[in-house]
């Protein structure tokens, strides 16, 4: 019940009496408290969970940040308070990313996790994915956008890797067969618009079984990881080199020349080169002694004149030439450079 009184006096300012009403107000009271659970049930929402809610009036600008305790970066709400997300520095999105979040918002629509990359401390990306929809007014009229925000860096980050793992060898972090065939087919196709020759190697280390039956597994794979630098260290970076599996590595090299006898040149400056690169000794002994290795390598190379090849019958004459070059006593380069190839 609620109760309101006055008094009632007489002329001369005595208190006669008390008039007042008595009003039920059950269903008021119900429905405070009803607000008030629904509140505490949206707070501890917040508070426990690690995603966070936000706020933006008709302008796009932060009126309300709720980051629970568990949530990204606590200290940020007074930070973005008063401000649109485009004017957030750490907020890391494309021309075209921007211009699509304008969109949907300039249309009132609903959208579900866009995600946003932030650059967090120490320069480490983080992945924000946000949901949103707008509010209107009782009378229709659009006030705003409310929804909620997500921390998905680990998810991201994991894709990441597995995209990573997908397409490159883990003991080098060279491009692996998969990634190795995919540039191949390209640089073949765009052969054939530039009229400029590529060149593929196959390098087959020499005796490396030997190696793993001597001095152990460990010592083969340090020399595996140790020729792939210098491998890379040795040729452009738009070049590509991959291991195969195995001691076998690959290299592409794109837009040598469209001439033969320059690209005839080049191919075999550049494979003069990779033998070079792999001349001196290497040290596998790890960190408590010293093991010094001279490797031996055979290399096949082939000049790419023809656009139509198939990536797959590339592969078959490097991998023949590297044969041919084992077959010549190893440690040595066969290169094939069939004019119709
Ligand atoms: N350490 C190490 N060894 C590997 C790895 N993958 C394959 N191998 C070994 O690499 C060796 C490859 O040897 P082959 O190329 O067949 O033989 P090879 O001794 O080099 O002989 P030639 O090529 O004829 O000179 C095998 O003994 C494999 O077990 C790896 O990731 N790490």
């Amino acid at each position: 019940m609620r109760e309101h009184a006055h008094q009632v006096c007489d002329a001369q300012g005595r208190v006669c009496y008390f008039e007042g009403t008595v009003q039920e107000i059950t269903d008021e009271y119900q429905r405070q408290r009803d607000l008030h659970a629904s509140e505490s049930r949206f707070r501890a929402m917040t508070e426990l969970s690690s995603d966070w809610y936000w706020e933006l009036d008709a302008m796009g600008r932060f009126v309300r940040l709720d980051i629970g305790s568990r949530g990204i970066n606590p200290g940020a709400s007074e930070e973005v308070l008063g401000k649109s997300r485009q004017q957030l520095p750490q907020i890391d999105l494309s021309a075209s990313q921007w211009a699509t979040y304008q969109a949907i918002l300039d249309r009132r629509e609903t959208f579900y996790d866009f995600e946003m990359a932030i650059q967090g401390d120490n320069n480490r990306l983080l992945w924000h994915a946000i949901s949103g929809a707008p509010i209107f007014d009782s009378a229709g009229v659009f006030v705003g956008y409310r929804g909620i925000g997500r921390d998905v860096t680990r998810r991201r980050e994991s894709e990441e890797l597995i995209r990573h793992m997908a397409f490159h060898d883990v003991l080098t972090g060279l491009a692996n067969r998969r990634l190795f065939m995919d540039r191949l087919q390209q640089a073949l196709n765009s052969m054939a618009r530039t009229g400029s020759y590529a060149v593929l190697m196959f390098l087959d280390l020499d005796s490396f079984k030997s190696l793993n039956d001597r001095q152990g597994h460990a010592a083969g794979d340090s020399l595996l990881q140790q020729v792939a630098q210098r491998l890379t260290g040795c040729v452009r970076s738009v070049d590509t080199v991959a291991r195969l599996g195995g001691d076998e590595f690959t290299i592409l090299m794109e837009n040598v020349d469209a001439d033969d006898q320059r690209a005839m040149r080049h191919t075999r400056t550049a494979a003069d080169k990779v033998m070079q690169a792999l001349a001196n000794d290497f040290d596998l002994g790890g960190e408590a002694a010293t093991l010094r290795y001279a490797c031996s390598a055979s290399l096949g190379v082939v000049i790419l004149r023809n656009p139509l090849a198939s990536a797959d019958a590339c592969m078959k004459r490097a991998d023949a030439a590297m044969y041919q070059a084992k077959g010549n006593g190893r440690g040595g380069i066969c290169i094939d450079a069939d004019a119709r190839g």
